[in-house]
């Protein structure tokens, strides 16, 4: 996979690129990730981006065509990239739309700033997506959780652990069962027996049930939406 980031503050994707599984993913060549400067796509001298609302108001707007010349720079070869824009109030992004979207062989994510972009920018966006109901500062963040939960799912990124996940449970949107590691008892709380007895089929079995159990607990939705989409097997609803 192939991700394009335009970005006014390429910097705040340095870390993010560099460490920990996405940025192995990267070095060892499994995914491809630019990040670009919008402003590299200005033609005044100033590389002037933004600009005052038509209509005032707050703030300033992200202009529209130093990202259209991005875009037309960028999909002059190759593959078109599915485009996302990051906004306050788009499509809630989850781990469903994760998995659509891992499939994809190329991405391109437009991070907003200031009050947002000019709303033509949006005639280049598949989907305006919002990592949750709160305003940030601008779009990278969202790119960079954007790109965390996709970039997992590419097959080899997770290395040996994939295989272990081939049934994961996250990847329904089920919520994660407890883990434990040494010590056995800690301060007085004990790991559960099951998971010290070796027993593999019970401890999967234990696993299921404490995940859909908290699932059901804080997020019945998502157990709704699975039954709706017929997702859940016969033991998993009883
Ligand atoms: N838009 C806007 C806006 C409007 C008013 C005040 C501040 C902003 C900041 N902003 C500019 C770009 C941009 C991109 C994504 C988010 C974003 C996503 C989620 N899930 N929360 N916030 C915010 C963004």
């Amino acid at each position: 996979m192939r991700i394009d980031v335009l970005t006014v503050l390429p910097g705040l994707f340095d870390c993010f690129l560099k460490e920990g599984v996405i940025g192995k993913a990267i070095s060892s060549g499994k995914v491809e990730v630019k990040v670009h400067n919008i402003r590299d796509f200005t033609t005044d001298k100033h590389r002037v981006v933004d600009d005052v609302p038509y209509g005032g108001g707050p703030g300033m707007v992200l202009k529209p065509e130093p990202i259209f010349r991005a875009y037309d720079e960028l999909t002059k070869e190759g593959e078109k990239p599915y485009v996302l824009l990051t906004e306050p109030w788009g499509e809630k992004f989850n781990q469903e739309m994760a998995v659509e979207l891992s499939k994809k062989p190329r991405l391109m994510i437009i991070c907003g700033r200031y009050e947002g972009v000019d709303e033509r920018v949006k005639s280049l966006v598949d989907r305006e997506v919002s990592i949750g109901d709160y305003v940030l500062t601008g779009g990278e963040l969202p790119a960079m959780v954007i790109m965390d939960a996709v970039l997992r799912l590419i097959p080899g990124v997770l290395g040996n652990l994939e295989s272990l996940r081939a049934d994961s449970f996250s990847d329904r949107g089920l919520l994660g069962y407890p883990n434990y590691t040494r010590p056995a008892e800690f301060r007085g709380m004990k790991v559960p027996e099951v998971l010290l007895s070796g027993h593999h089929k019970k401890i999967e079995s234990w696993r299921k049930e404490q995940s859909l159990r908290k699932t059901l607990e804080r997020r019945p939705e998502i157990i709704e939406n699975l039954k709706r989409k017929g997702l859940l097997t016969k033991e998993e609803l009883e």
